[in-house]
């Protein structure tokens, strides 16, 4: 794939998925690591291999399949990214974000982010489910932003502002379904900073992260979420705690990627019932083909 992706190669794509499914989504979701079995839960599946998509970027990391799906969450029609991209893969800003600008082109309204983040909020306990308040897109203030370059009109202005993506009302919606689900104790809500990786922090750096506020930290969504913003989507986000962030030099602890595969298999089914009961919440019609 180029790394200057126009409109027609977005409409390529979008097209070519409007042809192979009957779902028309409003929703879409990017599953975090390890976080791939949220798509399990939509009924009447069409799935892509994103290595039959054309113009899709693949996936290379270890517990993301690589998989478009699209189904139903209780009679909502969503899409669902079973892996998503990473800049530290290799892949430019604009192609890790590729998907979100189709999911535009097929009619999506809403996106939903998830991750698995380590913590640097001292509160925040593994296994804790963050709602995500805002984000620090550390990439994006360095000038690593997937908006870099001509601005195309037909997605958004040259000058989006960032502040209040995350939609209020879908994270009010979200605290009282934990509440009703009886999860609220683990259950935070937080900023999430993006870091480019692929290493985990070093122990200085953690303490440069707490020091600014961040609550949890990953090496993805901000992009995505920017990419969403510009084209006018909501976003709903949440970060699934699956490690502390080592800030001590007396820690002789250190975090590994199968850790962060291990706690997202705790966790996986509270996030499926709390992704699917908030979709089931939204204001959307379904469009039929
Ligand atoms: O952000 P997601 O895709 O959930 O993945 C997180 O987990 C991986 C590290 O274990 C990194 O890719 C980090 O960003
Ligand atoms: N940067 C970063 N990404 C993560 N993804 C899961 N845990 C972590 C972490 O501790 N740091």
């Amino acid at each position: 794939m180029k790394d200057q992706i126009c409109y027609d190669d977005y409409q390529k794509t979008a097209s070519w998925l409007l042809s192979q499914t009957q779902h028309r989504p409003k929703v879409a979701i990017i599953c975090g690591s390890g976080l791939g079995m949220l798509a399990d839960a939509l009924k009447c599946q069409d799935s892509f291999p994103y290595s039959d998509i054309p113009g899709f970027p693949q996936s290379t990391v270890q517990g993301h399949a690589g998989r478009l799906v699209f189904g139903e969450l209780k009679g909502k029609t969503c899409v669902c990214m079973q892996g998503r991209f990473h800049m530290y893969e290799g892949h430019s800003l604009c192609k890790t974000t590729f998907p979100v600008r189709v999911f535009k082109l097929l009619g999506v309204e809403t996106l939903i982010v998830t991750n698995a983040a380590g913590s640097l909020a001292d509160s925040y306990q593994v296994g804790d489910i963050m709602i995500i308040k805002d984000h620090i897109n550390f990439p994006g203030l360095a000038g690593l932003n997937p908006l870099n370059g001509p601005n195309d009109e037909k997605f958004g202005p040259r000058f989006p502002p960032m502040s209040g993506v995350y939609d209020k009302d879908l994270r009010k919606i979200a605290f009282d379904l934990c509440k009703s689900m009886g999860v609220s104790q683990f259950i935070q809500e937080g900023v999430y900073c993006m870091v480019g990786g692929p290493n985990f922090e070093s122990i200085a750096e953690a303490r440069l992260l707490h020091r600014l506020g961040v609550d949890a930290v990953g090496m993805s969504t901000a992009p995505e979420v920017v990419v969403a913003t510009h084209c006018g989507m909501r976003v709903f986000g949440l970060s699934l705690i699956t490690n502390k962030v080592v800030k001590s030099y007396n820690d002789t602890e250190s975090v590994n990627h199968e850790a962060v595969l291990e706690v997202s298999k705790l966790r996986s089914q509270t996030l499926q019932m709390l992704v699917t009961e908030l979709v089931s919440r939204m204001d959307i019609n379904n469009n039929t083909t």
